[in-house]
């Protein structure tokens, strides 16, 4: 049966063929952004004056539907970042998550702190438009990716100075992890039932390699969630729809974090 993530890839691929039509990884090389320096998501989210979220800036879903459709991209992450986001996370994928291009790069005119591209990325051609596009680093999803594309993929984005977010979903995806990641999630939501299921992230976690950023994502909604994940090892937690359900996701994200230290 095919799963939300396999319709998801299939669009990406249309989208990537009529893109190529008139741009090109050259056109990318010779972009404004291209040779502009990244910030560190791994340095920012180490920073212990911040509170280690990933805040996801999020206007609809696959699993939920419209969640925030009208928000406004630069009012919601300058207050995420000024109650403490260690990094912000843009959704750029249109049809499925009705993000753009455009937001991100909003984002990445009032922020400080690093950006990440969340996307579907199954193709070197969205790396270089990745680092075009002014992201600080993109994440790639073990679950639509051989070990050979991660491979491939993740040391791209190295070579062009972004960093990785490689996300797994189940324990016998960990062989795809390689020397060019650096940080590693979990994510807690079933992509075939939508269902949440916290503990995901726990039993996971015992196998990471040490060395990489650990993040928790998906799903979290209480402030103590994000204690015991703390506790249990993890160093940040992805979090999209809890605040940008809010009627003022800032305020929503302000409480969360005074309520997570
Ligand atoms: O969020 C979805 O419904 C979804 C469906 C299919 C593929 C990916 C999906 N979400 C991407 C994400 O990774 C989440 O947006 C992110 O982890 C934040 O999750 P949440 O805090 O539950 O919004």
């Amino acid at each position: 049966m095919k799963t939300i993530l396999d319709e998801i890839v299939a669009q990406k691929r249309v989208e990537i063929l009529e893109k190529q039509k008139t741009q090109s990884i050259e056109s990318f090389k010779n972009s404004e952004n291209f040779l502009l320096p990244v910030k560190s998501a791994k340095a920012s989210i180490l920073d212990k004056s911040k509170s280690g979220i990933i805040a996801e800036f999020k206007r609809k879903s696959p699993s939920k539907g419209f969640i925030n459709k009208d928000a406004n991209v630069k009012e919601v992450v300058s207050g995420y970042e000024k109650y403490g986001a260690s990094v912000i996370s843009v959704l750029t994928d249109e049809e499925f998550f009705g993000g753009s291009f455009d937001d991100l790069q909003q984002a990445k005119e009032v922020l400080n702190i690093p950006v990440l591209r969340k996307d579907f990325i199954v193709d070197e051609f969205q790396v270089y438009e990745t680092k075009a596009i002014g992201a600080d680093l993109m994440l790639l999803i073990a679950e639509c990716l051989t070990k050979d594309e991660v491979y491939h993929l993740a040391k791209t984005a190295k070579e062009i100075g972004l960093e990785v977010l490689l996300e797994l979903h189940s324990e016998d995806q960990l062989e795809k992890v390689n020397e060019f990641i650096d940080l590693i999630g979990i994510n807690n939501r079933n992509l075939k039932n939508f269902e949440v299921d916290i503990e995901k992230s726990k039993q996971i976690l015992k196998q990471l390699p040490t060395d990489l950023i650990k993040v928790a994502e998906s799903g979290i909604s209480d402030p103590k969630t994000v204690k015991e994940l703390r506790q249990a090892g993890f160093q940040a937690f992805l979090i999209g729809e809890n605040f940008m359900k809010a009627e003022n996701p800032t305020e929503a994200f302000e409480q969360f974090v005074k309520e997570s230290k």
